[in-house]
């Protein structure tokens, strides 16, 4: 099958305008021009384990899906003003180790990337309401390096066989996502968009500067999912991560 993701980011703007917008994500993030802001408070993210609903291949990424009715799970602290919400976890990688990350860091890509989402349940009723606004996302990203195998990353990648086909869903509860975060929580933040369609930009991302391991068969389960649906021709969810968006000016801060 062809590789839809080698040609179709440099097609989305056909389809949605806004990818050519002026705040788009990801970036390269050029170390040497980011800027040290004292008012950065330090991020406070605190999950129940409980949160967590299903784990899920939606086609694009798997993802860990979280009960978000309630204030149980959220991120405030950092650059945000209020209470974010957890909403679900996500991956990006590459059909090597050598590229997988959406954001880089002086031009350099890691082998894939941990994308935690979270929405303004302060301002806004819920998560489709909250994707439309300026300050209506907030996602954390943890860039994976390959070195020694991730033992937290094997509460996921044990259980990809199960929803190999795009759109299998099993239950996964009693995960906090604490446990994929690195010892330091430094980061970088800047304001940017989803990195898929529609590529709404209402994220205020916030980079970490510390990456976590991950092994090379780990990855190799990832790229195992399928992006395809059982009555389709099967074909391998190698690559999904979109490349780095010119920075239009804007600046990158960090605590
Ligand atoms: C930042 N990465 S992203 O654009 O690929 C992305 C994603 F893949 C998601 F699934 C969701 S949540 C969808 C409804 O639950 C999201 F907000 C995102 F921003
Ligand atoms: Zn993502």
């Amino acid at each position: 099958c062809i590789c839809v993701w080698k040609i179709w980011p440099a097609h989305w703007k056909e389809v949605f305008p806004v990818a050519n917008g002026d705040r788009q994500s990801p970036i390269d993030i050029k170390t040497e021009e980011t800027k040290y802001d004292p008012s950065l408070r330090p991020l406070n993210p605190s999950y129940d384990p409980a949160s967590a609903k299903i784990i899920l291949n939606n086609g694009h990424s798997t993802s860990v899906e979280f009960d978000d009715t309630v204030n149980k799970s959220v991120l405030t602290g950092g650059p945000l003003s209020g209470t974010y919400r957890l909403r679900q976890i996500h991956f990006h990688w590459g059909s090597n180790d050598e590229a997988g990350s959406e954001h880089t860091v002086d031009g350099m890509k890691y082998a894939a990337e941990l994308h935690v989402v979270h929405w303004n349940a302060e301002k806004y009723s819920s998560f489709v309401e909250a994707a439309s606004q300026s300050d209506g996302l907030a996602v954390m990203a943890v860039f994976l390096k390959i070195g020694e195998c991730n033992p937290q990353l094997n509460k996921i990648t044990d259980r990809l066989d199960t929803i190999r086909i795009k759109g299998k869903k099993a239950l996964f509860t009693n995960f906090d996502p604490s446990c994929l975060l690195p010892k330091s929580l430094d980061y970088w933040t800047y304001f940017g968009s989803l990195t898929v369609p529609p590529l709404l930009e209402s994220v205020i991302w916030i980079v970490l500067r510390e990456p976590i391991s991950v092994c090379s068969e780990q990855l190799a389960k990832f790229r195992s999912l399928l992006s395809t649906a059982e009555d389709e021709v099967a074909c391998c969810l190698l690559r999904n991560f979109r490349p780095p968006q010119p920075l239009r000016g804007r600046e990158v801060r960090r605590n």
